[in-house]
């Protein structure tokens, strides 16, 4: 069997009276992304400075490529690469020197440096902005520079600390793309995100850390049907018919309804969202209901909940 890229027994993080890390175990297969999810303050910073070795665990191990984070600490910082949210990047330098300073930090020099800066320019489509200055580029053009210069080193594993945050949709569209091929080349990845759609697009598993403990584990699907059931969405014509409709589904479980009972100024058409426990006989119920009282709908379906309604779910349920 070959050794995991990510393996967490165990791991505890004190800071004082404050348990950032209660005892969490992961395991991420080679070539795999791992979407790190939680609030505010979950513990995902603390685990990823954890295995790339900048603090040192309470108790509990960690290894990367089957290397102990505390006892071959040299030899996992040579396989791993850490960026964060916040750019690490000198911003009075062009993009292509700051490319140079991180190889120079890891005994990069001369013609190899050359080649290596050259072929993550052309990988991160970096040819227009090679030579300006980073104070100049757009937020999402930095993170690109920012995660190509945590490549300069051809890491095994990266870390990708919240890599969208801050980032309008185009560029956090642009980052996915670059997660994407990343992903593509067979380099393990471990991204923190509070974004659950990012994790759905481009993570292969999913931890959910609250309050320092794995609360949810599995894919993308296997999340989603974990809390059961799928919901019946129901978009109306009406704005007036939502309180009344609210009555009429009396006796199912209300997901989603427009505060108030009145639609939301930004909503043309209200939405409500119940859980369908029995599939399409829920939905045909709902329907049912709504023809007998002669409510006009844009729209009725069944669907799969949200990651986000998942998350919500599981994190109530975890407080
Ligand atoms: N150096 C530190 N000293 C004391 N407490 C800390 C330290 N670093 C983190 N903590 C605490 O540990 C807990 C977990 O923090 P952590 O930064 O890992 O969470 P997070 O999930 O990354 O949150 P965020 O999304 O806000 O970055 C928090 O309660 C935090 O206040």
């Amino acid at each position: 069997m070959t050794t995991p890229a990510i393996e967490v027994v165990d791991l505890v993080k004190n800071y004082g009276e404050v348990s950032a890390l209660k005892g969490i175990s992961l395991e991420v297969a080679r070539g795999e992304v791992l979407g790190l999810l939680g609030p505010n303050g979950s513990g995902k910073t603390t685990t990823v400075t954890l295995l790339s070795t900048l603090q040192r665990p309470s108790s509990g191990h960690a290894r990367i490529c089957g290397h102990d984070v505390v006892g071959e600490a040299a030899r996992v910082r040579e396989l791993v690469s850490l960026t964060g949210q916040y750019a690490s990047l000198d911003e009075g330098l062009t993009a292509v020197e700051n490319l140079a300073v991180f190889g120079r930090l890891t005994g990069l020099r001369g013609r190899e440096l050359k080649v290596r800066i050259d072929e993550l320019v052309e990988q991160f489509d970096l040819g227009a902005e090679r030579d300006r200055r980073v104070a100049t580029l757009s937020g999402g053009m930095r993170r690109r520079v920012d995660i190509a210069s945590a490549l300069v080193t051809r890491p095994e594993v990266l870390f990708l600390d919240e890599p969208t945050t801050g980032l309008d949709p185009r560029s956090r569209a642009s980052v996915w793309d670059t997660v994407a091929a990343l992903r593509a080349e067979g380099i393990t990845i471990l991204l923190t995100t509070q974004y659950l759609e990012e994790a759905d697009r481009l993570a292969d598993h999913i931890v959910m850390l609250n309050r320092g403990s794995v609360v949810a584990a599995g894919t993308p699907g296997q999340l989603k049907q974990q809390v059961g059931a799928a919901v019946c969405e129901v978009t109306l014509v009406e704005r007036g018919d939502t309180a009344r409709v609210i009555d009429l589904l009396d006796g199912l479980e209300l997901v989603e309804a427009p505060e108030d009972g009145t639609a939301s100024g930004a909503q043309a058409h209200p939405r409500l969202v119940v859980r369908a426990p029995d599939g399409m006989a829920t939905v045909a119920e709902v329907i049912a209901r709504l023809r007998g009282a002669g409510i006009d709908v844009v729209d009725i379906g069944l669907r799969q909940p949200s990651l986000d309604e998942v998350f919500l779910q599981l994190t109530e349920t975890a407080s």
